[in-house]
């Protein structure tokens, strides 16, 4: 088993025009379709390495801790800060004390934040804790995420003007809700059993109530599932796609959030990226070109960090498991085994009447 070195690193690279606006989009960055992996980037021009080419701010996120009272990598609850609410400081717990995960880093975030956080707070207060006991860790954190994407859509739709105030980015992306139903993912694209997993949790404890009320169908419910999980975000302390990876290695740390993100769930996936991507200190996505990306190239990020999956097999079979497809980036390509013709294949058949 290799040994993972955990050591802080800085960014490798320089950031060229770092934006401060809550989402950005660098103009040479473009969208188009490609026949196989559906949506996808591409940059315009000659792009220079270290170049930030997109911020997107989440358009829901959780916090992915254990111990919440005690973890010091707990983020503020209010989505426009989503800063790490750090120990020693104070946080600001839900007044009807929904769960530990739930915190403010101050009581403006709280109050700004009260219209979401109560589409949210008696659902948590009733099912999290049997859905922990029963279901684990992973399936309360998807279920929440979904509620998230919810809450955000409830809050957007009380006050169309407040909820993003960003410019959509054409032609195969929206913002907003919009942008959440353009994300990829359905039911054909999972296997039956998981969607049928899915489907019993939609039914159990997401359906339209007075306790959540979504005005969404079941069916478009197991769908926004399906699509969460093709498209959600880990955030991590470190950098994801650092290739070629360095020595000695440094992973990408412990996952301490997730979140689904419109606009940055348009990269496809590369084992060679030339973005590498990490969520700064509120919460948004940033992409930054790893090398020189010539004019008309596909702008890739790596789904999983490069160094846990490192040849063929394994990276195939791990997106495969957790992404549902075959990756047919260059690497992998090129790393396909030739296959053996037989000799007797490529002597023409002769017509024997
Ligand atoms: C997060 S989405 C990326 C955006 C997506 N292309 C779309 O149309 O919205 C992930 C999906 O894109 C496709 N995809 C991404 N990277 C790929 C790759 N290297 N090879 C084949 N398909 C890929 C797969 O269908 C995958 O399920």
């Amino acid at each position: 088993m290799s040994e993972v070195v955990y050591i802080t690193v800085e960014p490798s690279i320089q950031l060229h025009g770092a934006p401060t606006q809550p989402y950005w989009i660098h103009p040479q960055l473009i969208d188009s379709i490609d026949p196989v992996k559906g949506r996808q980037f591409r940059v315009s021009d000659h792009i220079p390495k270290g170049t930030c080419l997109l911020v997107d701010r989440p358009y829901a996120a959780i916090p992915v801790v254990d111990e919440p009272a005690t973890n010091e990598n707990l983020t503020c609850s209010y989505p426009a800060c989503n800063r790490r609410v750090a120990l020693g400081t104070e946080r600001f717990s839900c007044p009807n004390a929904c769960i530990d995960d739930v915190a403010w880093c101050g009581t403006t975030c709280r109050d700004l934040d009260q219209i979401r956080h109560a589409f949210e707070c008696t659902w948590l207060k009733r099912y999290s804790k049997p859905i922990r006991s029963k279901r684990g860790e992973y399936e309360f954190g998807m279920l929440w995420l979904i509620i998230r994407l919810l809450a955000t859509r409830q809050v957007e739709v009380q006050n169309p003007s407040a909820s993003n105030g960003s410019k959509p980015f054409p032609p195969v992306s929206k913002h907003g809700w919009d942008g959440i139903n353009m994300l990829c993912g359905s039911v054909e694209t999972w296997s039956h059993d998981r969607v049928r997993n899915w489907s019993t949790l939609a039914k159990k404890y997401l359906q339209n109530s007075t306790i959540l009320p979504h005005g969404l169908s079941t069916d478009r419910i197991l769908h926004l599932i399906c699509q969460e999980e093709a498209n959600s975000f880990g955030l991590y302390p470190r950098e994801t796609g650092v290739f070629p990876i360095p020595t000695p290695f440094v992973d990408r740390g412990e996952q301490f959030a997730a979140a689904v993100y419109p606009t940055a769930a348009i990269a496809n996936h590369s084992c060679l990226p030339n973005l590498i991507h990490k969520a700064d200190d509120q919460g948004r996505m940033v992409f930054t070109a790893s090398r020189d990306i010539n004019k008309g190239e596909e702008c890739c990020i790596s789904y999983f960090d490069l160094t846990q999956y490192t040849d063929l097999t394994t990276r195939r079979q791990h997106l495969k498991n957790s992404f549902r497809f075959t990756c047919k980036c260059e690497r992998c390509v090129s790393e396909e085994p030739v296959e053996e013709t037989s000799p007797w294949n490529t002597i023409p058949m002769m017509d024997m009447e």
